[in-house]
């Protein structure tokens, strides 16, 4: 049995996760310490000079922090007492544990890139809770809220466009170009992404429905067929009363929320599903990640937009979460650092949640990589060999390439994009939907 591959690694100089420890990562830090400055004067006029004292501390905590990113001191483990401190040290000694036979020890260039990378989020968060009265303050909530406001215009023809879909006169391939075009948009929609843009805005500006045709030929990997093809055999064969669960493991907030809402509207119009789960970040993460206050954020921001079609989709949208149609849960495990084959042994509650769905879509790159374990796997090996046992039901990877993982290519395509668009893997410009399941 060959060994498996070795994990991305800052270890590996000039690679990308190298490049986002060295630039990426403290830009972002340093952008987390302007938000706390510049928002001085509302702690002093909210909490007085606790809340200028707790200003300052949060600003020291995460300078120290970016100083040991910087000069790749060890990491150390969480000293705040919140839900997840335990597994993360003990994942800290479990790291420890795997250089026993050396004197080296887990640090920011030299561990694992998924350990470090959701590390320092936790830190950040660590920060935080350790600053009250800022415990609950949200370091990325202005970046999330902008991109989804700077996105109005595009919001806007979306929800034209599914408020005038009369779904009901559509026969069935009209209802599966649909389809299609809406799991495109959803597609696109995550290439907004802050931590990608190191927190500048990312919003999306241009018209996604009319670039579809355009864009195409970036999808690397396309198994939409394999999600029709499930839920629509289902649509046909299920009982009236039966249940057609359908999970979204989300990704950004923003526009891209928009477009995973838009897209699980269309499922329960459409009858392809029944209910949809929606699963967000307990705390704030990789700078747009969705959490429950950017979940119900951007639900009331479209219930009272200033259009009408957006008032009408924000408006059926808060009827289906009243009626327990649309379900929102925010597990720990997703902003733990492990990959997704572990969860079954580190969060048996929430795989037998997720074993309830028909078809869980895990949106983004940072879902991509703890699927495929973050490792640096061959281009051609099957995707279902990279998820390493984590097969909880069929599930479906939507994401723009943003990492250097893929898995799942034909032999040569990897080779002719290295050599047509040597930065295919990190730019966002290229998507895949990769299915794994029954066909
Ligand atoms: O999961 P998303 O939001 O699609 O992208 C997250 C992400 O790609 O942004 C960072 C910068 O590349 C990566 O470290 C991380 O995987
Ligand atoms: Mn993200």
């Amino acid at each position: 049995m060959a060994e498996p591959p070795d994990f991305l690694s800052a270890r590996d100089v000039g690679s990308f996760a190298y490049i986002t420890m060295k630039d990426r990562t403290p830009q972002i830090l340093t952008k987390v310490i302007d938000t706390l400055h510049r928002h001085k004067s509302e702690f002093f006029e909210k909490y007085g000079e606790v809340g200028m004292e707790a200003e300052k501390k949060a600003i020291s905590l995460l300078s120290k922090l970016r100083n040991e990113l910087q000069t790749d001191k060890p990491i150390i483990p969480l000293v705040d007492k919140w839900a997840d401190t335990d597994i993360w040290n003990q994942y800290l000694e479990y790291q420890r544990s795997l250089l026993n036979d050396s004197d080296r020890k887990p640090s920011w260039f030299q561990s694992p890139w998924l350990f470090v990378e959701c590390y320092m989020y936790r830190r950040i968060h660590e920060a935080i809770i350790q600053s009250p009265p800022l415990d609950d303050f949200d370091v990325f909530k202005e970046s999330k809220d902008q991109n989804f406001l700077e996105s109005q215009e595009s919001v806007n023809v979306l929800c034209t466009y599914l408020q005038q879909l009369t779904i009901e006169d559509l026969d069935e391939n009209q209802l599966k170009d649909e389809f299609f075009k809406l799991l495109q948009i959803s597609l696109w929609g995550n290439k907004c992404d802050l931590s990608l843009s190191g927190g500048e805005s990312s919003s999306q500006k241009t018209d996604l429905l009319n670039s579809l045709e355009d864009l195409k030929p970036f999808i690397l990997v396309n198994d939409m067929q394999h999600l029709w093809s499930l839920l629509s055999k289902l649509r046909k064969t299920r009982k009236k009363t039966s249940i057609v669960r359908v999970d979204f493991v989300l990704d950004n907030s923003g526009f891209e929320l928009i477009t995973d809402f838009i897209l699980a509207d269309f499922l329960l119009s459409s009858r392809l599903a029944t209910e949809i789960h929606f699963h967000g970040k307990m705390i704030p993460w990789f700078v747009s990640d969705t959490t429950l206050r950017d979940f119900n954020w951007v639900m009331e921001q479209v219930k009272h937009g200033n259009h009408e079609h957006q008032a009408k989709c924000g408006g059926d949208w808060e009827k289906y979460v009243q009626a327990g149609r649309w379900v929102y849960h925010d597990h720990v495990f997703w902003t733990l650092p492990y990959a997704y084959c572990a969860m079954f042994q580190v969060a048996p509650d929430l795989y037998a949640e997720l074993q309830k769905a028909c078809l869980i879509i895990f949106k983004g790159d940072l879902n991509y990589r703890k699927l495929a374990g973050d490792k640096k796997w061959e281009f051609t090996v099957p995707f279902h060999e990279a998820l390493n046992g984590f097969h909880p039901a069929p599930l479906c990877s939507i994401r723009t390439l943003k990492a250097e993982i893929q898995v799942g290519l034909p032999p040569g395509l990897a080779e002719q994009l290295t050599a047509s668009d040597p930065s295919w893997l990190t730019t966002g410009k290229y998507g895949i939907f990769q299915f794994d399941g029954p066909v």
